[in-house]
């Protein structure tokens, strides 16, 4: 008999069915082939190559300096991975913005040389057309508002977002327009709970939150921060679920004190 296990892969529209049925969608980013094939067997139903990679990967402050040559590097990474889940890859700053004809090359490039399942864009009315141009090409697009990191240099902060009126408002009509376009899914970053509550009862699209609240369709984080690898990043919505700083530093600090006392390697770790 054959040993094969069925894997049941994950799809834009077993998302909408969670959403319906009522199951939170769980979702982190990766950025490299051994995490992703962690996270993959752990069962995670969304994998994010966010461009945070710029922040965690190459140690930049903000996310802008990430290309999209260095994007799909760490998509081809994490899809030769990644079994199950649904592969998502943020178009990183400077590849759509602007012109939707260079955000429908950049999204094609993606899925070309990654093999990725979709991508998720920041804005809402600014980049319509740009969505649009790329929803008519097959390609899955998850949609971003609220805290939009790309966007930093016009705020001056990471501060919460869409704290008063107009702005909540303008969030919620992008929001629409978004699910209206053709959207699979809406990520919310940085808003109050409440919003996050009546943007998720408002769309038929899942929400997947990052400190929007708990009444969003699913939740992300960057992985680094919920295991603990990012030191002394610990906003309110960060969950710490590993302590991975000291684990890996102990592990280090282990072999660095075996090595010097030439314990290791010992008679059988030799040849
Ligand atoms: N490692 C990492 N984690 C993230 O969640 C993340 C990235 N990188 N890079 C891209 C964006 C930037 N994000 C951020 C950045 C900062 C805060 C934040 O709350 N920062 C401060 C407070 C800032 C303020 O209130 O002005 C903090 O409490 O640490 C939140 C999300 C989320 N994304
Ligand atoms: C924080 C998440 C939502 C993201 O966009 C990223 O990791 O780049
Ligand atoms: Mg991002």
């Amino acid at each position: 008999m054959s040993q094969h296990k069925e894997i049941k892969k994950i799809t834009t529209h077993s998302l909408q069915a969670m959403k319906a049925g009522g199951e939170k969608i769980a979702m982190l980013t990766a950025y490299d082939y051994s995490m992703a094939t962690v996270l993959d067997h752990a069962g995670l139903d969304i994998i994010l190559v966010g461009d945070s990679a710029a922040n965690v990967m190459a140690g930049y402050e903000t996310t802008l300096p990430i290309t999209l040559e260095h994007m799909i590097y760490h998509a081809q990474s994490v899809v030769r991975a990644v079994k199950r889940a649904l592969v998502l890859v943020d178009l990183p700053f400077g590849s759509y913005q602007g012109n939707p004809k260079l955000a429908l090359n950049s999204a094609i490039r993606i899925m070309k040389e990654s093999g990725a399942h979709g991508v998720k864009l920041e804005g809402g009315a600014e980049i319509l057309d740009s969505v649009k141009l790329i929803l008519s090409a097959g390609i899955p697009v998850m949609g971003h508002l609220g805290l939009m990191p790309q966007s930093i240099n016009k705020y001056g902060t990471y501060a919460l977002r869409a704290k008063d009126e107009v702005e909540a408002k303008k969030l919620i009509t992008d929001a629409e327009i978004l699910q209206q376009a053709g959207c699979f899914a809406l990520l919310l970053e940085k808003i109050p709970a409440l919003l996050g509550k009546q943007v998720s009862e408002n769309l038929h699209i899942p929400t997947i939150g990052i400190g929007a609240g708990k009444y969003c369709d699913g939740q992300v984080l960057v992985v680094h921060d919920m295991l603990g690898l990012n030191k002394g990043f610990k906003p309110r919505f960060l969950r710490q679920y590993a302590d991975m700083y000291d684990v890996v530093g102990n592990a280090a600090k282990s072999y660095i004190r075996d090595v010097k006392s030439v314990d290791f390697p010992n008679d059988t770790e030799q040849y």
